[in-house]
């Protein structure tokens, strides 16, 4: 296809989820393609983000798995953890995740250039070793990173991007946040031992997931152990000279924590792409403003994923680079991703997964809603002797029966709502749910016998 003003079709600033997908996509469509990487090809997902992280919450669930599976009759002597171990296979499989990304990329014959890029002209693109190129488009699609929240000592806590690198576990570590990030990872500190402590700015977690699944989660997390602290900020962080840290926060006398983390959300990448003299407009996070196909303001450039802050997950990146690429070089017309009704999960202990509205967002939008209810406690638990229940939650519209909305923390919650997201989103009936015959013993089954 290559036009031949140009060096190439396509520049892709940004090898992760949605970079990678626009890139191979737009070559197999037949466009010359090159994507520049300042980091590690595959990006946060894969090489600081879903992927390691899951990983991490894998090797931490062996912690009660081991605990339990003595009431099935198992006798584990000696059992231990060694921290460097998991970290070093999670660190080698994103070595090779990384290479498998890299490879999709050079079988497409999309050129890759592992440094820093910057937009100089209108088509013009420079690289940090000073070589420039030209392209017809450009992508940028450079994701976002850890926000830092300003306080004296902040320099002296780590991110999300550290965490997969610690030398050791640590004794005592305080997590600032509510959110994603905050959840899962004080589970995956948890289960490994150390003594968490949660300090969250404002009053409830994980504010956009329902009410009844979030104070689930809080008092199963607080049964583990896990502290948390409210409506509280950082006044200081300070080294101690045993390699930890003096702590202040609001509303209590300093303490020694041997780690602090912040995990308090994510800002756009926006900041010296020369995004300013291309015109390409912000939003006032310093998100890149653009319509439903990823255009932004100015017509050959586009953007994908976290760094237009519309949904911050792997999937609607990979989604709006895939029809990035359909649209401009597809040859149909042009494809908008549609953002509503997308499922997620929080990988914390247990997890909790949801589609669609809360039963508070139900009530504030439909004029009748209708819930059903199903709170157990999973078969394992019982012959386990944990004191653990599950939750799962059907918000339907009254008149209907449509759902609009499920929502859960269970085991396994991320793997059931998948399937049960096609259902919310197909626009299914409670009677359709009820018209299927249940599996049984499974967790599953209660979303089909819900009364
Ligand atoms: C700890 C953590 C856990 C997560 N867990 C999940 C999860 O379980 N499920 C889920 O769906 N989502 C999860 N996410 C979110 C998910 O990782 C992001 O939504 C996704 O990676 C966004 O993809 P992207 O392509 O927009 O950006 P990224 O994957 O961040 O890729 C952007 C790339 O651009 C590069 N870059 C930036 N600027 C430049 C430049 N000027 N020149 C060259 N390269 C540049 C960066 O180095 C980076 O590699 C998690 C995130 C974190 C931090
Ligand atoms: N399982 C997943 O899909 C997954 C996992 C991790 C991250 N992510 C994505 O990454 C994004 C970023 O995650 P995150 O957890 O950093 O952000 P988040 O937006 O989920 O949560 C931020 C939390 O930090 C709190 N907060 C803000 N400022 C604070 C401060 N100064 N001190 C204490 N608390 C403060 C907020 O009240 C909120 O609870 C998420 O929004 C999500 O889209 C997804």
């Amino acid at each position: 296809m290559a036009d031949t003003e140009y060096d190439y079709d396509l520049f892709t600033i940004g090898a992760g989820s949605g970079g990678v997908r626009a890139s191979r996509v737009s070559a197999a469509h037949g466009a010359k393609v090159a994507i520049a990487e300042e980091h590690r090809v595959g990006g946060t997902c894969v090489i600081r983000g879903c992927v390691p992280k899951k990983m991490l919450v894998y090797g931490a669930h062996f912690a009660e798995d081991l605990e339990d599976c003595q009431k099935f009759g198992w006798e584990i002597e000696g059992k231990k953890f060694d921290w460097k171990t998991l970290r070093d296979n999670v660190l080698a499989d994103v070595d090779r995740l990384e290479g498998a990304y890299t490879e999709t990329l050079d079988n497409h014959d999309v050129t890759i250039f592992h440094e820093r890029a910057e937009i100089t002209g209108p088509h013009e693109i420079t690289l940090a070793s000073g070589k420039k190129v030209t392209a017809k488009y450009i992508l940028i699609a450079t994701g976002a990173r850890p926000r830092m929240p300003e306080c004296q000592g902040a320099e002296h806590a780590i991110s999300s991007n550290e965490a997969f690198h610690l030398d050791e576990l640590p004794k005592k570590v305080i997590i600032a946040g509510g959110g994603y990030i905050a959840n899962e990872f004080a589970g995956i500190f948890n289960e490994f031992g150390s003594k968490v402590d949660i300090v969250n700015r404002g009053d409830r977690l994980l504010r956009s997931y329902d009410e009844a699944v979030r104070d689930r989660l809080l008092q199963i997390s607080t049964m583990k152990g896990i502290s948390f602290r409210f409506n509280t900020t950082f006044e200081y962080i300070k080294p101690c000279e045993d390699g930890g840290y003096f702590v202040k926060l609001s509303d209590c006398e300093e303490e020694h924590a041997d780690l602090v983390m912040f995990a308090v959300g994510r800002l756009p990448n926006t900041e010296g792409l020369g995004l300013d003299a291309a015109g390409v407009e912000l939003g006032d996070g310093g998100e890149i403003k653009v319509d439903r196909f990823s255009k932004t303001n100015v017509d050959h450039i586009y953007a994908v994923g976290d760094v237009t802050d519309r949904v911050q997950l792997t999937p609607v990146a990979i989604r709006e680079g895939q029809a990035f690429a359909d649209t401009v070089f597809g040859g149909g017309d042009p494809v908008a991703v549609d953002h509503s009704c997308i499922p997620s999960a929080v990988f914390s202990h247990p997890p909790i997964a949801a589609v669609g509205m809360t039963e508070g967002e139900a009530k504030n939008q439909l004029g009748s809603v209708k819930v059903y209810l199903s709170d157990f406690r999973p078969m394992k638990n019982v012959l386990a002797g944990r004191n653990e229940r599950s939750l799962m939650k059907m918000i339907c519209d009254g008149d209907s029966g449509k759902i609009v909305g499920i929502h859960m923390i269970a085991p396994e919650a991320p793997e059931m709502m998948q399937a049960a997201a096609i259902a919310v989103k197909a626009g299914l009936t409670k009677a359709d749910f009820d018209a299927t015959t249940a599996i049984h013993p499974t967790m599953a089954e209660e979303l089909v016998l819900m009364r």
